[in-house]
């Protein structure tokens, strides 16, 4: 058996949005631990606090109270320059909105982790390459940003989170706009890295499929912990549990789950 490396820690964590009688309590207090190595999905219904959640543990953002570690390092007692240095050297992020930038064309788009690194010529050309195999998208790679497609964008913004292997992958809804084959294609992708090269995955998802994949899912609620579910090694079977305490914790048609009747 591997070692278990706790790799982050969020400790108490609460973030407002707004002020005073307006204010959205987006998380209220969470705490949880990461694993190095682990594939966390993070569910729960729209609001419940995901992409927030993902925000302050990637640095992102800042909470309002409480304590983000990452490797022994306090990230809330950083500085904004080292916060972006950390993120640049560790980090990989598929967010909601791909974040592509449609003054560069798609290839110049997926480089750019490695270009702002200083890498040399030739890792840029190899991990290319290899994104561009791996991800099935070589023909798109002189195209414009803006003639692609959205489940095209998500691929490109999947290719540009993973170019510097990162250590840390954080992914927003990263099969939201894929179709099934190309979803099940990124996941595979996402499983091997994950196995691999011990990449640790955050995920928020919807999509029980697209959970299945994780070793541990939690579920937040009203910016809390609600619970949590691992998985001990049948996809199908954790697909299933995925369903059940989604059925649990509830959250209207947006979750997808048809009603028991
Ligand atoms: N910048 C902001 N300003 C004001 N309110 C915000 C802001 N960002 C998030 N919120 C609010 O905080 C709460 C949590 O939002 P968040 O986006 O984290 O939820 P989520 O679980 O990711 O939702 P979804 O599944 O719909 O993406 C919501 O009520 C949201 O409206």
């Amino acid at each position: 058996m591997g070692k278990f490396v706790v790799q982050i820690i969020v400790k108490n964590v609460a973030k407002d949005f707004g002020k005073k009688k307006n204010a959205v309590h987006a998380l209220k207090d969470i705490s949880l631990e990461v694993e190095q190595g682990e594939f966390l999905g993070i569910m729960g219904p729209s609001g419940a606090g995901k992409t927030t959640l993902l925000d302050i543990i990637s640095s992102n953002d800042r909470p309002d109270h409480g304590q983000v570690l990452i490797d022994d390092i306090d990230m809330t007692q950083q500085h904004d320059r080292e916060l972006a240095k950390y993120r640049r050297r560790k980090m990989g992020f598929i967010y909601q909105s791909f974040e592509l930038l449609d003054s560069l064309n798609v290839q110049e788009n997926i480089i750019l982790p490695l270009v702002l690194n200083h890498a040399p010529k030739k890792l840029i050309k190899q991990r290319v390459e290899h994104m561009n195999d791996l991800l099935n998208i070589s023909e798109l790679k002189n195209r414009s940003i803006d003639d692609l497609s959205l489940g095209q964008k998500q691929l490109i913004a999947a290719a540009r989170a993973l170019i510097n292997n990162p250590e840390i992958l954080f992914a927003d809804e990263p099969t939201g706009s894929l179709d099934s084959k190309s979803a099940t294609v990124l996941l595979n992708y996402m499983q091997m890295i994950n196995q691999r090269e011990k990449t640790t995955i955050l995920m928020a998802t919807h999509d029980a499929f697209t959970a299945s994949y994780c070793s541990r899912v939690i579920f937040i609620k009203d910016g809390s912990v609600f619970s949590e579910i691992v998985n001990s090694g049948q996809r199908t079977d954790f697909f299933e549990q995925v369903i059940n305490m989604q059925r649990t914790i509830g959250g209207g048609s947006y979750f997808n789950v048809p009603e028991n009747n």
